[in-house]
């Protein structure tokens, strides 16, 4: 809430939408002129108004995280419990407790803050940016940094970075599916506009929309929040379902803290019904309460997927949105579109039907306004345009209707002529065909033609033309009709043979690859046969068409591949798949892709796609390959493999111990450790499992996607909290019994024991097998881990141990309980194997 920034005042949405008002008054309100702001005044309004970014909100500020972390309940009535300790004379008591939480809360902020601000530069290298006229020169700015009255140029294929007027206009045109469901581009250009929906607003451009033809100059008028973009993705992004991990991350979280209110409760009315100290007993339950509650489990889930991210970026994988890590690592299916990933993108022009086909291809691909498609650029590689020829209007490619068209001007056979050429799949523009150039002209047989050259791998563009009379206006594709059919350009992409190797790859990690491409059938089974992939069933966009949802849905489990599919199709071939249950995965690099890279559970594109396709990406990859992805994968499952570790650390040892504490209390005449120690116990056990993002991982954890399973979480600490608890009752009857000992000597053992008990036991949990045979723990791990126990035990036996109210031990007694520790670690290494067995 703290970031989102106020709807811009200059933007009435509802009576007086910016574009029904003049461009000179708009950059008159908005204290701007088309030279743009200066820097000084951009840096001022971003600070005022918030970045531009519709997603979650930007990582608050450190001092705000450490203010945030002392509000915290448990931590605030802690420092009130220690000032009021204070106060009645208990100095030391006071100190150490405010000592022992300001080291948590430092070290639990520095941690998440430091790994946030790793993943958000990792972020920012990815960034879309979008040129802006600052300071009187244009200059390339990333998106988020962008602020109304900025003023903007965009090219064909650029992200719209936010809502704003058409200054000027070169044959632009937006493609606007994802905001008003237009498929068609719709053409842009300056001027006034009476119309108050954003589908009639011929002037204004919106965030999230693609540049698809033409140039234009854009004055921002809104940013974030307060763009028609920013509406809808924020209830988008409301309704984002949590993931099965977060959702149970997140049920686990509230099941351990409905637990722990009950216990403390229970623990602190017991207590004062046997009349102990009524502040005495009220610090130790709340600091039972804190050695409870999962507090660090946020910190640790950060922590452990930045470090994650910087270990998938050194494999070429950036990871925009965090939690997309958890989803790479669910994910069993992937779809992914033909060019780039399948193929080597290097398109070029195989054959032409004849020179003039391929001089018309020419002036239709060279004479449209924009960057050149590779289609286009292959097009121009072969046939440079003929010299004489201008534009006089365009229709620009739009993936549903499949062709584009050219009104071009120029000396003809029989002098000045204009031409409508047209160019594009060849069934779209046989569909606007009535006779063929030259010869008798047969659908059937030209679309037979097609098909039977799509067989032997030929990407085909049909090329045809019609004579526009002198009065005839061209405005749309409307006038693609009655058209004089030339022929076909036969375009060779070859299969990237690294290709199959990487699906085999994925396939050995549980995931499914389907296609899914706007190509033609016969091209994408050629492709197939080419490379060997493994794939079942072909659906066409025609038949996808006729089927709603829940009829896609029966056919897609058994459907590896899909053709001549439109953007939108794509979207609900993802869908259909969610809803079948998969974690799916969608990795393409076109406009056309963008929706579906949308809908997924990870989103995924590569560093050279549109910005349209990486805005709406979760995950980046820095090289088009599928192999790295799978590289992507397995640092996903590690990721998750290591918070599962804490999870079962949290869940059996450390609840097991603290639980234990809570009934020792009650069953014994004095504290079984006082507030502080117990502080010192929890803040010495998160220290010892800092070091577990680092650790590696089994192979049996990579080679399967994961999915959260509340019912393995149960059983492990169904198993191993109970064991916990037994030798916990094992070192008290011992304690009490064998040695007689007096509350410090008691409470010294029990730091002991549970210290010891508690941080070793990380070293067999962190596999499932047995732990010997493992690969070793990360350095770091163990480092952490032995070095938080020996500052326990240099702390309860050394020499500030009576500051912190310890005693020193005898020998057998600490020989007792080396020997109940091993017993325990024993115990555990035996019983995990039925606690952790995989289904
Ligand atoms: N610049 C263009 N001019 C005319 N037609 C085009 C152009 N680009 C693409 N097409 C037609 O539209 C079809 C779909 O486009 P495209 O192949 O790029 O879709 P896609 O889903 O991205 O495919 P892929 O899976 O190969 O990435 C093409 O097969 C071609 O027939
Ligand atoms: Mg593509």
């Amino acid at each position: 809430m703290l970031h989102r920034p106020a709807p811009s005042r200059h933007e009435h949405p509802r009576e007086d939408p910016f574009w029904t008002r003049p461009a000179a008054a708009l950059l008159e309100g908005l204290g701007t002129s088309p030279a743009g702001l200066t820097e000084a005044e951009a840096a001022r309004r971003l600070a005022a108004q918030g970045r531009n970014i519709v997603a979650e909100g930007a990582p608050a500020a450190l001092a705000l995280k450490v203010l945030r972390r002392l509000v915290e309940p448990l931590v605030a009535i802690l420092i009130v419990a220690a000032l009021v300790s204070g106060l009645t004379g208990d100095w030391p008591g006071f100190g150490i407790i405010l000592g022992i939480v300001g080291i948590s809360v430092a070290m639990d902020v520095l941690q998440e803050y430091r790994a946030e601000q790793a993943a958000a530069r990792l972020r920012d290298s990815v960034a879309v940016r979008a040129t802006v006229r600052r300071d009187g020169r244009a200059r390339p700015v990333p998106v988020e940094d962008l602020v109304p009255g900025d003023v903007v140029d965009l090219a064909a294929g650029a992200l719209v970075p936010a809502d704003g007027l058409v200054l000027v206009g070169e044959g632009a045109h937006a493609n606007e599916a994802l905001l008003t469901g237009e498929p068609y581009p719709v053409a842009k250009r300056p001027g006034p506009c009476a119309g108050t929906t954003p589908a009639e607003a011929a002037n204004a451009l919106f965030a999230g929309t693609a540049l698809v033809a033409g140039s234009a100059t854009m004055l921002v008028v809104a940013t974030g929040h307060a763009t028609r973009l920013g509406g809808v993705a924020a209830a988008l992004a409301a309704r984002r379902p949590a993931t099965a991990f977060e959702r149970g991350l997140r049920g686990l979280g509230l099941l351990i803290l409905r637990l722990t209110a009950f216990l403390v409760l229970f623990v602190l009315l017991a207590h004062l019904a046997f009349h102990r100290p009524a502040l005495e007993s009220f610090l130790f339950a709340v600091a039972l309460a804190v050695g409870l509650t999962p507090e660090l489990l946020p910190m640790v889930t950060t922590v452990t997927l930045s470090r994650g991210a910087l270990r998938m970026a050194r494999k070429q994988v950036v990871v925009k949105r965090l939690a997309a890590i958890h989803d790479l690592g669910a994910m069993d299916v992937l779809c992914t579109d033909k060019t780039g990933t399948l193929t080597e993108a290097r398109i070029a022009l195989a054959d032409a039907t004849s020179p003039e086909v391929l001089r018309m291809a020419a002036l239709n691909a060279g004479l449209a306004s924009g960057v050149p498609t590779p289609l286009d650029a292959a097009i121009l590689a072969a046939q440079p345009v003929p010299p004489g020829w201008r534009a006089l209007a365009e229709a620009p490619f739009g993936f549903e209707r499949r062709r584009s068209s050219v009104l071009v001007a120029g000396e003809g056979q029989g002098g000045a002529t204009r031409l409508l050429v047209v160019k594009g799949a060849p069934e779209a523009v046989l569909a606007a065909c009535t006779h063929a150039e030259g010869r008798a002209f047969d659908r059937a047989a030209l679309l037979a033609e097609a098909e039977a050259r799509g067989a032997e791998g030929l990407r085909l563009l049909g090329i045809a033309v019609r004579a526009v009379p002198e009065g005839e206006a061209v405005t749309g594709p409307e006038a693609e009709r009655d058209l004089a059919f030339l022929g076909f350009c036969a375009f060779l992409d070859p299969p990237k043979q690294s290709a199959a190797a990487a699906v085999a790859r994925l396939a050995a990690l549980g995931i499914r690859t389907k296609i899914v491409s706007g190509d033609a059938a016969p091209v994408v089974r050629h492709l197939v046969a080419a490379l060997g992939l493994p794939a079942e069933g072909l659906l066409t966009g025609e038949e996808i068409a006729r089927l709603d949802d829940h009829a896609l849905a029966a056919r897609v489990e058994q459907v590896d591949l899909y053709a001549r599919v439109s953007p939108d199709q794509k979207r609900r071939i993802l869908l259909a798949l969610k809803a079948r249950g998969h974690t799916v995965g969608f990795i393409g690099d076109g406009i056309n892709d963008a929706p579906a890279i949308h809908a997924a559970d990870a989103g995924i594109s590569v560093q050279e796609a549109t910005e349209v396709a990486r805005a709406a990406a979760d995950l980046i990859l820095l090289a088009p390959d599928l192999s790295v992805l799978a590289e992507g994968v397995e640092e996903g499952r590690r990721t998750y493999a290591n918070v599962m570790k804490y999870v079962r650390m949290g869940t059996s040892s450390n609840f097991g111990n603290m639980l234990s504490m809570a009934v020792a209390s009650l069953a014994i005449p004095f504290l079984p450790l006082l507030p502080a120690q117990i502080l010192l116990n929890n803040l010495l056990y998160d220290l010892s499992e800092i070091g577990i993002p680092f650790d590696a991982v089994d192979r049996e954890d990579l080679a399967a996607p994961h999915a959260w399973d509340m019912r393995a979480v149960l059983r492990f600490t169904l198993v191993m909290g109970p064991l916990s608890s037994v030798f916990d009752l094992a070192t008290f009857a011992l304690l009490l019994w064998g040695f007689s000992a007096a509350p410090e000597a008691f409470r010294t053992a029990w730091f002991v024991e549970s210290m010891a008990t508690q941080i070793l036991v990380i070293f067999l949990i962190r596999t499932a097998g047995p732990a010997w045979r493992a690969a070793w723990p990360h350095p770091v791990l163990a480092a952490t881990s032995l070095g938080a126990l020996a500052a326990a035990l240099a702390l309860a036996l050394g020499p500030v141990a009576p500051v912190l109210g310890f005693a020193p031990l005898p020998g057998p007694l600490l020989a007792a309980l080396l020997a109940l520790v091993l017993l325990y670690l024993a115990a555990a290494e035996r019983l995990k194997r039925i606690a952790v067995r995989r289904a």
